[in-house]
């Protein structure tokens, strides 16, 4: 993503890394129905559970990639504050995700610690379903940009969910009557900041492996060091794959929910940050991520409605959680140690 503005400032993306093949679709002609670009996303979405979405030639994507430009100088302006002061508004999980996490909170897959730092801005908070939270003035003078951004990415998030109501063969609206606008979610926008190190370790983890637990997350990036783990694959150093970021795009991925939401028929892949490769290594790197949650009393309840979503087969148990309950529960197996994230889904269509 974004715009060729923000690429100029960063230098170039090494073509010598091992990287993700993946499509890049446009979002006109999804807006458009175009079948052909439709079934692209639909394969795209259970063989690797992302892909690169082009939000040029498209009003509602040139209103997104001003406002995603506008994110990235609060990003700097936020995650640039005194750590003293960015402390007072400090996360505290798993009750309360929103707010500052620094660097080093997090183990990663190697047992170290994280190098990321992160605010994450609530939709509600946002959009005005909840009074006001505490946020730094660098937020609180951009309320409106906030506000613009995050209307503006529900309104391409529901072009792709009516795309996937479409090829999943569900009722129109059903996935984006889900996670409305104005019903408490725990939707998010995580602004996120690592800094380039004295010494460059390239193999260094700064945001571990995971899955992410939404419908749908819509990254911006500039700087590379975002990597997926192809299906099937070991998790060892040599199987991950970077993921080049390209102006103009988004990178759109699967989250757990549409997973269980589909049986395991839609992918969602584990996937991490590592230093961006090249002379990238020299660069803070800034990236955003709008993470969709559901409305949180929706049910994880497999879909109905849809042929092509696997009934629960014998012994199979239904999911009965709410969206908020199931939530904890796996953030709470995965703190404990008694989960550990992998790709889940992307299971073949039963005749
Ligand atoms: O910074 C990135 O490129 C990825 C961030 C991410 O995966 C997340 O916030 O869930
Ligand atoms: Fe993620």
């Amino acid at each position: 993503m974004p715009t060729p503005k923000l690429f100029a400032q960063c230098p170039d993306f090494p073509s010598t890394v091992p990287m993700a093949d993946l499509p890049v679709l446009s979002l006109s002609k999804i807006g458009e129905h175009d079948g052909g670009e439709e079934k692209r996303l639909f394969d795209a979405c259970r063989e690797y559970g992302f892909f690169l979405l082009d939000l040029k030639a498209s009003q509602s994507g040139d209103n997104l990639l001003r406002d995603a430009e506008h994110m990235f100088d609060l990003t700097a302006a936020t995650l640039g504050l005194e750590e003293s002061e960015l402390s007072t508004y400090a996360y505290n999980p798993p009750r309360d995700l929103l707010g500052y996490k620094c660097a080093g909170k997090l183990r990663t897959d190697d047992g170290k610690l994280d190098a990321m730092k992160m605010y994450m801005l609530g939709q509600d908070d946002i959009i005005g379903n909840i009074p006001p939270r505490n946020n730094p003035d660098t937020i609180e003078t951009r309320r409106k940009e906030c506000q613009e951004f995050f209307r503006h990415a529900h309104a391409v998030v529901a072009v792709i969910l009516a795309a996937l109501d479409r090829q999943l063969d569900l009722q129109p609206g059903t996935l984006e009557r889900l996670s409305p606008l104005d019903k408490l979610s725990d939707t998010s926008l995580r602004l996120l900041l690592s800094h380039p190190q004295s010494i460059v370790d390239e193999n260094r983890i700064s945001l571990g492996g995971h899955t992410d637990i939404g419908t749908v997350t819509l990254l911006f990036h500039v700087a590379g060091g975002l990597q997926i783990l192809p299906a099937g694959s070991e998790n060892v150093h040599g199987n991950w794959r970077y993921i080049r970021p390209e102006p103009g795009c988004a990178l759109v991925n699967i989250g757990d929910t549409l997973v269980e939401w589909t049986g395991g028929l839609l992918r969602s892949s584990l996937h991490r940050v590592v230093t961006a490769p090249g002379a990238q290594a020299s660069v803070p790197r800034q990236s955003l991520a709008y993470l969709i949650r559901p409305d949180r009393n929706a049910s994880m309840r497999r879909l109905e409605g849809s042929a092509l979503i696997p009934r629960l087969k014998e012994g199979e148990q239904e999911e009965t959680r709410s969206v908020s309950e199931w939530a904890t529960w796996r953030a709470q197996q995965i703190m404990n140690g008694e989960l550990k994230p992998q790709t889940r889904g992307g299971n073949p269509i039963q005749a």
